[in-house]
């Protein structure tokens, strides 16, 4: 730890570049669904007592294994919602994780509470995306800055402000603004004071939720390379996470990417952007915004909403809306049947499609042939819930419109298709997890999907 004298210390650290700082393993964070007065309680009609005690479970964060080396940055990516900041907060232990280990630097924070645990926090900290909120406006930037030394009783008040005004520098402020308050400061500038407050303390490691995203590009780029030069400096290692890939390319030396709680791929950077193996990662990357907006088309290949994490898919999480879900072998299906049969049970699922005569069903999805065999009959089945000429008014009920196809109809082929269909992949049967080959750089390339297989 650095001394007075030595206001801002360069990090001496026990662990050399690219060993492991932080190694998480099974980590995993459910949050109670609803807090409310009622929560837990489940109404059920037809039993008596008619409520039963259980509480459904938000699966933020799903067994997510990950290391990260010293001197690194890590960045982590994912759509809105799929348990970025959960997994950033769980690291930290700002939450309490649910089940599985965070070692740093061999030490299992997920054991550790109390003051063991308040001592091990001036090594890790974080920095949060709106530095307009996360800065209290009645305070001065230098009381700001020293107020994580104060809590860890680092340095006297003489020395907390010489480092204060040394990292006022450091991140590109003038120290003369030691006694300014922050409402003074651009975004950009406020982002900077909230970089020197988290590095008061000399950490190790620092958890970046989103912290450009709020930023002009223009700032983005110029924050993101003080981050870079105070990393070199002070031997940091990052954390990053962010929504936006060219802000995770810029910054990022090895990549992560979530979905809906589960890590799908990492991968070093240029491997990730080169050489994506997960189609989830794929379609991110594809549903970049192009520079011209006269090229449109190259957006919008993510189809689907994402299920909710109280009722994740089985298996592959991202199955649901995966163009590549590999057909279930007791079928035997050849590349065109199975293709047919998806968009079938696509369209289907989705009602993309008014009711027709079965045969034009036939020549619409299938050129004219069904799938050979078991899958045949089951298309065949399918279809005559949703042809307009396969079921009289009474067989469905008599409460069709005027093509005659009920809701019921429309939900029980879902339920069919589904069910001998989707439900049988491998993808919906086996959580996939496989190390591959990569094509750039040294490192390991991860992929949770079973194309890999
Ligand atoms: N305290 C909580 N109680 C219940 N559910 C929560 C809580 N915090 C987060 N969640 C849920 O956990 C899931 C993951 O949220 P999280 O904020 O980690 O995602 P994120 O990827 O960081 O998204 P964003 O970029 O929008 O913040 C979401 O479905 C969210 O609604």
């Amino acid at each position: 730890m650095s001394t007075p004298d030595d206001p801002i210390g360069f990090g001496e650290s026990d662990l050399a570049h690219g060993e492991t700082l932080l190694e998480v393993e099974e980590l995993t964070k459910h949050f109670p669904a609803d807090s409310g007065l009622l929560a837990g309680v489940n109404l059920e009609p037809g039993q008596f007592p008619p409520v039963s005690f259980g509480v459904d479970q938000v699966e933020a964060v799903d067994g997510v294994s990950l290391e990260i080396k010293k001197g690194e940055t890590l960045g982590l990516v994912g759509e809105s919602g799929c348990g970025k900041s959960t997994l950033g907060r769980t690291i930290l232990r700002l939450l309490d994780p649910t089940d599985g280990t965070i070692r740093f630097k061999g030490e299992d924070l997920a054991e550790l509470s109390g003051e063991e645990l308040r001592r091990k926090r001036s090594e890790i900290q974080m920095i949060f995306q709106d530095p307009q909120s996360s800065l209290d406006p009645r305070m001065k930037v230098g009381q700001i800055i020293e107020e994580p030394m104060r809590a860890h009783d680092m340095f006297d008040d003489e020395g907390r402000e010489a480092r204060a005004k040394e990292l006022l520098e450091k991140v590109g402020l003038d120290p003369r603004h030691y006694n300014r308050h922050p409402h003074a400061f651009s975004g950009g500038q406020r982002q900077r004071i909230n970089l020197a407050r988290a590095l008061s303390v000399d950490p190790d490691f620092v958890v970046c939720d989103e912290p450009v995203s709020a930023l002009d590009v223009s700032i983005q780029a110029q924050v993101m390379n003080t981050m870079e030069e105070l990393q070199a400096e002070f031997g940091l290692t990052y954390l990053f996470i962010a929504h936006d890939l060219s802000v995770i390319r810029h910054i990022s030396d090895r990549v992560a990417v979530m979905y809906l709680g589960h890590v799908v791929e990492v991968a070093e950077k240029e491997e990730l952007f080169e050489n994506p193996q997960h189609p989830y990662t794929k379609a991110l990357l594809e549903s970049i915004p192009v520079p011209d907006p006269r090229e449109s088309g190259a957006r919008g290949v993510l189809e689907g909403e994402v299920p909710s994490p109280q009722d994740p898919p089985s298996g592959c999480r991202f199955r649901t809306r995966c163009p590549r879900v590999i057909a279930p072998e007791e079928y035997e299906l050849t590349d065109e049947e199975w293709g047919h049969t998806r968009a079938f049970m696509r369209a289907v699922k989705r009602r993309t499609f008014e009711p027709m005569t079965a045969a034009d069903l036939r020549r619409e999805f299938f050129d004219g042939d069904l799938p050979r065999g078991g899958a045949g009959e089951i298309v065949d089945e399918a279809i005559g819930y949703v042809a307009t000429d396969r079921r009289t008014d009474d067989e469905r009920g008599g409460d069709g419109d005027e093509d005659g196809v009920t809701d019921d109809d429309w939900e029980r082929a879902t339920e069919l298709l589904l069910e001998s269909f989707a439900e049988r992949s491998i993808c919906a049967r086996e959580q996939p997890a496989y190390e591959l080959e990569a094509q750039h750089g040294s490192d390991p390339h991860f992929a949770a999907c079973h194309l890999h297989r």
